[in-house]
């Protein structure tokens, strides 16, 4: 009879010949996969090197702003539509739409908000994953708050009109450090493309998915198409959008929209294991991936972002520094001793 060890390599290998012979999308179901090849049962140097994820409680904290906070001072206690904690000791940041009443629904002063607590993670050197996510079990995000919407976007206390959840979006794109969201309830609408814009989704079993736009006369014509169109492609995008329905967890993550469904009470949990998994490996890496991924369907900026990571990459070597020391002795730089590589 075969051991443990044995029927682990046999799986490994049905796994591998099976991931090649189905055409992606018609992989059956993840559970499957988990099954034929379980991490835990891997016996390699790579997992006895690396080990397990640790997964001690996680401990939150209002987050400090790391730097001026822009009038937010020491804490946060100012923000009203979010939260924004940070982890004690480690590199994660959580951000949570505080709207529960109204299903997390955003007006402008949330995404301001958001946006500020996005700039802080973002500079603070010792956060390297963050976390979106909404208040309660009810609702990831319900989108635009449908309440003060004008007839040139949502209403802010001035009256003026604002679609500022497209800069929103921009800026998780753009912002070199995974953003993963955390998703209980409903994520539709503008809610849902806030998911779609986020580098990794973890959803509970009550997660529900969807487009709502066409029925409450709205839509989002530029990430919230394109990066639907991407992650579960132009026909399930096309159904998504036309016929507005909704999705369970276990069929978003079929259709590729969402990394993977946990049960609700481990959410969180599961969510911080993957923060953990993502902070063991290295930062830089992980940055130019990011833009790497990005890059072709972000266009110029999409470059942009990746060239920017080769120039700061670039800075850090002797054959910049010489660049800049030469022009700081006023004389010309000597490049002679750099290899031109094959
Ligand atoms: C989410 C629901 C399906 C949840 O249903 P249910 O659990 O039964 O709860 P309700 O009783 O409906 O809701 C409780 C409470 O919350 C209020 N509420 C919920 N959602 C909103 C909302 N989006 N705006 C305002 N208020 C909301 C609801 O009225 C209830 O209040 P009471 O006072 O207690 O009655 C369901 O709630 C639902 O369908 N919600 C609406 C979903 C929706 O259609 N959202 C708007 C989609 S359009 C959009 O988001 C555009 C956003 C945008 O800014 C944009 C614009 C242009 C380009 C791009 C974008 C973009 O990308 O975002």
């Amino acid at each position: 009879m075969a051991d443990s060890k044995e029927l682990g390599t046999a799986n490994r290998r049905i796994s591998v010949v099976t991931n090649h012979l189905i055409p992606t999308g018609l992989i059956p179901t993840r559970v499957d996969s988990v099954e034929l090849c379980s991490a835990s049962s891997m016996n390699d140097n790579y997992h006895k090197v690396h080990g397990e994820v640790p997964t001690h409680e996680v401990v939150w904290k209002k987050a400090k702003f790391f730097g001026d906070g822009e009038g937010y001072g020491d804490n946060n206690k100012e923000f009203v539509d979010i939260i924004y904690e940070k982890a004690v000791g480690e590199g994660i940041a959580k951000i949570t739409i505080n709207r529960p009443e109204r299903r997390n629904a955003f007006r402008p002063q949330t995404i301001k908000e958001l946006m500020r607590a996005f700039n802080d993670a973002r500079d603070d050197s010792s956060v390297g994953v963050i976390i979106l996510t909404g208040k309660g079990t009810k609702a990831f995000c319900s989108g635009g708050d449908q309440a003060l919407r004008t007839q040139d976007g949502y209403a802010d206390p001035n009256d003026v009109g604002r679609l500022n959840v497209l800069d929103l979006q921009v800026q998780i794109r753009r912002l070199p450090k995974p953003v993963i969201a955390m998703v209980a309830g409903y994520a539709v609408g503008g809610g849902h493309i806030l998911h779609m814009v986020c580098d990794l989704t973890i959803a509970a079993e009550n997660a529900i998915f969807g487009q709502t736009g066409p029925k409450v006369g709205s839509f989002d014509a530029g990430y919230g198409s394109s990066i639907m169109s991407r992650l579960v492609g132009p026909k399930k995008a096309r159904e998504m959008w036309f016929m507005t329905r909704f999705y369970s967890a276990f069929e978003a993550e079929k259709m590729g929209l969402i990394n993977t469904v946990v049960p609700l009470d481990d959410l969180e949990k599961e969510t911080v294991k993957w923060c953990r998994e993502i902070l063991r490996n290295s930062p830089t890496a992980i940055r130019v991936l990011k833009a790497a991924l990005n890059a072709v369907d972000d266009g110029h900026a999409g470059l942009q972002e990746l060239g920017g990571d080769a120039t700061l990459l670039f800075y850090g070597t002797e054959e910049g520094i010489e660049g800049r020391t030469a022009y700081m002795q006023r004389r010309p730089p000597d490049f002679s001793k750099f290899p031109r590589r094959p």
